[in-house]
């Protein structure tokens, strides 16, 4: 049985969190946590990590000991300078909680790269596993809406390279802009996307832990997220019963399976499939062309095999890129952001607009 760490920090990393509690706690009623077991095979110690209390109480599947406050006003505002500060601040509390928990064979940390809290925590929190433990950690990352600004166009960018530097041994990225279009309002947006975040997260702590017809392991998991750039997205696909299960790690590795744009094919490093249902829809013959079509192009692919009685066929794909197309695009956005913050500061400082406006008042009276 594996031992696995999930912390999720601020917003973003909190509402995931909760919607993988959600999933193991069965998913109805939001009382279950109260008396159910979770569904884990493993042994899955979840945290809750933010400086916004009330982003801590919309929690309705995560257990109030798994919800930990660092006080500062409600949040820290998208800046991450002060969100480093505070981590500081708050580090031996926050790790002694972690340690508190026991050991762990692996940990994940969620979070929005955008925001403030769960940004500026993630790269120190990891860094600071990383010298106290040596379980791998992952950190599963989401990127912002493109339209969202541009100081959460600036944290991503540092925030993504803060985190790559911190020792990480993998990112995971998923990204709202991808990803929106699942369609609808915001907040369904939201929650479509944690779920389906939640979901993949879910088939992979269960697959690990899992008696394989064909066997990959967490030291499969391990030498595939070391592949690559050390950028890695997860594609998932349940099927209806009828079909067959070609299509089906087609879909899996297609963008509607995808939690980030990428083409596979041209952009995939290393991967690893896992393959789960009934036996009646496993035709060795398939997935076997299948996963070699991939790993002509990728290079090596893990395939791992659960035979689970009467369930539909599921698909999962973890995926290491070597490039990431995408991932360019958001950085010249970025840049194009920070270079027009900078040029508004300076802006304000050479022109003193405001400062003039108000100076014309100098040693004046209003007169009555
Ligand atoms: N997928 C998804 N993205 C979210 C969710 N909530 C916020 N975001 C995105 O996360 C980014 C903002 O980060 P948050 O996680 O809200 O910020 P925080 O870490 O709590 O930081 P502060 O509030 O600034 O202290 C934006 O890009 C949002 O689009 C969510 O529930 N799901």
């Amino acid at each position: 049985m594996l031992n696995i760490l999930v912390i999720g920090n601020g917003q973003c990393g909190n509402r995931i969190l909760d919607a993988i509690n959600k999933e193991a706690f069965g998913g109805k009623s939001k009382f279950a946590k109260f008396y159910s077991q979770q569904k884990y095979k493993s042994n899955v110690e979840t945290i809750a990590i933010n400086t916004a209390m009330n982003d801590l109480k919309e929690m309705r599947f995560t257990k109030a000991k798994d919800r930990l406050h660092i006080p500062h006003l409600h949040g820290v505002g998208a800046n991450r300078n002060v969100g480093k500060h505070v981590f500081e601040d708050n580090k031996a509390n926050i790790m002694r909680q972690i340690e508190e928990r026991g050991n762990f064979d692996i940990g994940f940390v969620l979070t929005s790269a955008s925001g403030g809290t769960g940004s500026s925590f993630t790269p120190p929190l990891i860094e600071e596993l990383k010298k106290n433990y040596d379980f791998p950690i992952y950190a599963v990352v989401v990127l912002p809406f493109r339209e969202e600004g541009t100081l959460y166009l600036q944290n991503a960018a540092f925030c993504l390279k803060d985190i790559r530097d911190s020792g990480v041994d993998g990112i995971i990225l998923a990204d709202n802009q991808f990803l929106k279009q699942m369609g609808g309002d915001v907040q369904s947006a939201y929650n479509t996307i944690n779920d389906m975040i939640a979901k993949r997260i879910l088939f992979l702590l269960d697959a690990l832990d899992s008696e394989m017809m064909m066997v990959t392991d967490l030291g499969d998991f391990k030498t595939v997220m070391s592949g690559g750039a050390g950028l890695a997205t997860i594609g998932f696909y349940e099927a209806d019963k009828g079909m067959p299960i070609k299509s089906t790690i087609q879909k899996a590795l297609s963008p509607s399976g995808l939690l980030f744009s990428t083409d596979v094919y041209k952009e995939g490093s290393r991967a690893m499939v896992i393959i789960k249902g009934d036996k009646s829809y496993l035709s060795i013959d398939e997935i076997s062309t299948e996963v070699e079509k991939l790993s002509s192009s990728v290079g090596h692919v893990f395939k791992g095999i659960i035979v689970r009685k009467g369930e539909s066929p599921q698909v999962l794909a973890v995926l290491t890129l070597e490039v990431a197309e995408e991932l360019e695009n958001l950085y010249s956005v970025a840049v194009d952001a920070i270079h027009q913050e900078r040029e508004k500061k300076t802006r304000v400082t050479e022109q003193k607009g405001v400062d003039r406006a108000f100076s014309q008042i100098d040693g004046l009276e209003p007169d009555y």
